[in-house]
């Protein structure tokens, strides 16, 4: 009976009514009132509600996600940097805006998340005399943390609440304060406690947690502005002694991008991580501290002879001459290329230097460069939402990855996918004109006291030797590509970027990733090693290398990285770098707020 009243009340109340309405007909005493009462309109909705919440409650659906309130502020901090909307991101951003959809999303992330907001339980019979000063609180523990940390004062003993995490429980229920003198824990006197005791009694409790706190009178709401940074370090709450409350820690790696929300602790800020789907934040240490903490534990490392950044000569190259095997090829040889009858400028040879360089050398100084002294000034950088307005140069595209895993062959092919849009910058040398050779086409050709000169001046990215003659790729090259309206590409070494990184060229950095150890060794089964003394099929160690090689590199290099392609398929390679480079023209891309400010 139950079932087929939960199945359909209100078809059984329909069949009810039409019963008493014959009822009513027959003059049977009461049958009109209650005739009435059953057909009532409101009583029909309300059994039609509880009708569509049991079949609701059968459908058990699962949210899409949790943080659709987060999703839809990041959607409108990139709608507001867009230039000239179109009318469709227009309406949307008004949608978006409204206070019903926000105060909707919010419900859903408070449902997504099971977070249904603190159950008051009874206030307790005794009420202490001062009740006034007192304040019950009572948190519902779910599976986040609670999100306030405490502090003993030193002289009284007594503790404080002394931050609470913004996005946490304790925030959320509005009811706990930074400042907030603690008195009771679920029942437990905490005057006299250690702030670990105290911690360890919430830690035991389950379900609900009882404080009783007197309010903070010099309360202060802060809100401020949430401030966008870019981690150039990686941290581990769980391996700092330091931190006053490990839970409440977040870990970040470098190159994430984080939300600051609080920054009013010289110390200790509260940050979320973007496009991650947490909605509280966690504790990190400030710039000051984290510089302070890396200083010491660099002060602590033994000295190392720092051979990361120099420029190389081939003579580097000694192991490479030695085992060169079969046919040798010369950087001139590969210099020129003709696509259609278009001679490609700047589309020779990767002129990365450092190529097959000793690995196991090579490693060694990468391994044993202490933190850079860049990386001790800034373990934060601060960024901003950015995209090029259309009329002013592209931005620089820089492709780093291991040796051999096909960097220059992805930026050949894009090259020759579209010369008109895509182009290298044309290298100088000081190596004799040859014949049929031109300058400013296979190169700028310059005399030696000039190439020195312009050395001197910083103005190559990239400079070495060979064979007695010197060779570079300048920044005034790149300038020429990007003033004729193209995109710029260039392949360095990654300690290069941290030179190039500045507002003039804005360069995207992408990474070239090897695939995995089976597909790496799939796809280039009749690839060959070419450079400029050597050209072979890979063997087993080349592979092992490259892939040490190129874990090595992201591992040191990532936070400077806005994009990762895997080399895989070359042909999808290269169509996934186009799409790469296109978004990073035309969509809106986090870059340092230095690069975006008004000279
Ligand atoms: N996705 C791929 N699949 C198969 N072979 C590839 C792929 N990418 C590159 N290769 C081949 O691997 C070899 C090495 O590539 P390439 O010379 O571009 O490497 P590189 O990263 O520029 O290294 P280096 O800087 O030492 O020249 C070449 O024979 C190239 O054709």
């Amino acid at each position: 009976m139950r079932q087929a009243m939960e199945d359909g009340v209100s078809e059984v109340l329909s069949s009810v009514v039409n019963d008493v309405g014959e009822a009513v007909s027959r003059n049977v005493s009461g049958a009109e009132l209650l005739h009435e009462l059953l057909s009532a309109p409101w009583l029909h909705a309300l059994l039609k509600i509880y009708e569509c919440l049991l079949q609701f409650q059968r459908l058990s659906p699962s949210p899409f996600l949790p943080y659709a309130s987060r999703l839809l502020h990041e959607i409108m901090t990139v709608m507001e940097k867009v230039h000239c909307p179109s009318a469709e991101a227009r309406e949307l951003y008004s949608l978006l805006s409204s206070p019903h959809i926000q105060a909707l999303l919010s419900s859903h992330d408070s449902v997504a998340l099971l977070d249904y907001g603190p159950v008051l339980p009874p206030l307790p019979d005794e009420m202490p005399e001062d009740e006034e000063a007192m304040r019950i609180v009572c948190l519902v523990k779910n599976n986040q943390p609670l999100g306030a940390t405490i502090r003993r004062d030193e002289e009284t003993g007594d503790i404080y609440i002394a931050r609470v995490i913004c996005g946490g429980l304790a925030d959320r229920s509005g009811l706990l304060h930074p400042g907030d003198l603690l008195v009771e824990v679920n029942g437990n006197p905490v005057v006299g406690l250690e702030p670990e005791q105290v911690i360890q009694i919430l830690i035991n409790s389950q379900g609900t947690i009882l404080f009783k706190v007197i309010p903070n009178a010099a309360q202060t709401s802060s809100t401020q502005k949430p401030v966008y940074m870019r981690t150039m370090v990686d941290y581990c709450p769980l391996q700092d002694s330091s931190i006053p409350c490990p839970d409440a820690g977040m870990s970040f790696s470098k190159g994430d991008l984080l939300e600051v929300v609080d920054q009013s602790d010289a110390q200790w800020w509260q940050a979320r991580k973007l496009y991650c789907p947490v909605s509280y934040a966690g504790l990190i240490p400030s710039a000051g501290m984290l510089k302070s903490k890396q200083r010491e534990q660099w002060w602590c490392q033994p000295l190392q002879v720092h051979t990361c950044i120099r420029p190389l000569t081939l003579a580097d190259n000694e192991d490479d001459l030695t085992q060169a095997d079969d046919k040798h090829t010369t950087a001139d040889e590969n210099d020129s290329d003709v696509t259609d009858g278009i001679y490609l400028a700047g589309f020779r040879r990767s002129f990365r230097l450092w190529k097959r360089v000793s690995y196991r050398r090579r490693r060694q100084s990468c391994t044993s460069c202490s933190p850079s002294s860049s990386a001790l000034s800034t373990p934060y950088e601060e960024v901003t939402l950015y995209q090029r307005p259309p009329q002013e140069n592209h931005r620089l595209i820089i492709l780093v990855g291991a040796s051999g895993v096909g960097v220059n062959e992805l930026r050949k092919r894009l090259i020759k996918l579209n010369p008109s849009t895509f182009q290298g910058p044309l290298p100088h040398t000081t190596r004799p004109i040859r014949e049929g050779e031109q300058t400013g086409r296979e190169y700028h050709f310059v005399t030696k006291e000039l190439f020195e000169y312009m050395v001197c001046n910083h103005r190559f990215v990239e400079y070495g030797e060979y064979k007695g003659h010197l060779y570079g790729t300048s920044t005034d090259a790149i300038d020429e590509v990007l003033k004729r309206g193209r995109m710029c590409i260039i392949d360095v070494e990654p300690h290069c970027i941290q030179s190039l990184r500045a507002r003039k060229l804005k360069p995207y950095v992408i990474f070239i990733k090897a695939p995995s150890p089976d597909r790496l060794r799939q796809t280039r089964r009749d690839a060959r090693i070419i450079n400029y003394t050597i050209s072979r099929a890979f063997t087993e160690d080349d592979f092992v290398e490259l892939e040490e090689a190129s874990k090595l590199m992201e591992a040191k290099y990532r936070q400077f990285f806005d994009s990762v392609l895997v080399n895989d398929d070359p042909q999808d390679a290269c169509m996934q770098l186009c799409s790469i480079m296109q978004q990073a023209q035309d969509e809106p891309q986090w870059i340092p707020v230095s690069w975006n400010r008004m000279e």
